[in-house]
């Protein structure tokens, strides 16, 4: 598969933070890949250096097939960044207009509004759209150039049921057409109902590069507390990816809850108030990351 956009290596420093640690990945021709990860992850750094706006601080960022800096290159991509800004006096068919005018080959009006669902605005100064409808442009505009690969950072952030599932239907189209797509969320949910690929992002570092099926599997993880008597008497339990104690009351974050249970059992400690409950998808990435950081690569 030929890849349209690569790192290798890429790390990013902003100061003392640092933002991304040697991250290697390979968006390959025609994938909807997901990133998806906890604020400050890294996510959004990571889309700035694939489309050019940040540069890496070491490591390399190759983006079809030249350099991201390159504004020829840049004219095969589209981007919405997290936040945007549009000029309020004009039209929602002008700024389709001034967008596409910028491309040798672009969309046409109709054919853009229509897919994003935007063609009954098309007379509407962007002023007066509601916060959901400016998003909605906001990621229509991404496709005015008839890209090739398209950059999204949490492109439904902030919109309706309805109006999510519009624009989910416009990057389909654009995927069915062999379109290329990158995008952030926060939500497994949305990655799933657009892409088969996942890369999980947390503290800077790739996690998880895998199907959306086997990264669900891999974040089914389970939360199991209980006041142990006394608690200095625990063994060490199986499948323990996180673990602190509170005023008695231990709680641990594992993969297996069954096995774990089971050998809390037998170990013989007394217990009591015995609570297992499966974990928020954030609280899945956080033990994730307590354990990718517990054995580093
Ligand atoms: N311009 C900047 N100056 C200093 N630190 C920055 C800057 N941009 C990002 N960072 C830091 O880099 C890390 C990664 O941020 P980034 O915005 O890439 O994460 P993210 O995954 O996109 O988060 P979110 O989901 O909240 O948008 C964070 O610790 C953030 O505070």
């Amino acid at each position: 598969m030929t890849a349209l956009a690569r790192t290798v290596e890429v790390t990013r420093r902003y100061g003392e933070a640092l933002a991304l640690d040697r991250v290697s990945l390979d968006i390959g021709a025609g994938e909807v890949v997901g990133l998806l990860g906890p604020n400050g992850a890294g996510k959004s750094t990571l889309i700035n250096l694939f489309v050019g706006l940040r540069r890496p601080t070491s490591g390399t960022v190759e983006l079809l097939g030249g350099s991201p800096s390159d504004p020829v290159v840049r004219r095969g991509i589209g981007v919405t960044p997290q936040e945007t800004g549009l000029p309020e006096a004009l039209r929602v068919g002008e700024i389709v207009d001034f967008v596409t005018s910028h491309f040798p080959e672009p969309l046409g009006r109709s054919e853009l509004l229509g897919r994003f669902g935007l063609t009954d605005l098309a007379r509407r100064q962007v002023g007066g759209l509601s916060g959901g409808q400016k998003r909605r442009l906001a990621v229509a505009l991404a496709f005015a150039g008839n890209p090739r690969l398209v950059f999204l950072d949490e492109p439904t952030t902030g919109l309706d049921v309805e109006a999510r599932l519009t624009l989910w239907d416009g990057i389909r189209a654009f995927h069915d057409d062999g379109g290329t797509v990158v995008l952030t969320s926060h939500y497994l949910e949305e990655v799933e109902a657009l892409a088969k690929r996942v890369v999980v992002v947390a503290q800077g570092r790739v996690l998880a590069d895998d199907t959306v099926r086997a990264v669900r599997e891999m974040a089914g993880v389970h939360r199991v507390s209980f006041v142990a008597d006394p608690v200095s008497e625990l063994p060490e339990l199986p499948g323990v990816l996180a673990h602190t104690v509170e005023d008695g009351r231990v709680r641990l974050v594992t993969g297996d809850a069954d096995r774990l249970v089971v050998s809390l059992v037998r170990s013989g400690v007394a217990f009591s108030g015995l609570e297992v409950r499966p974990t928020s998808l954030e609280e899945a990435f956080l033990a994730l990351t307590a354990s990718a950081v517990a054995s580093p690569s």
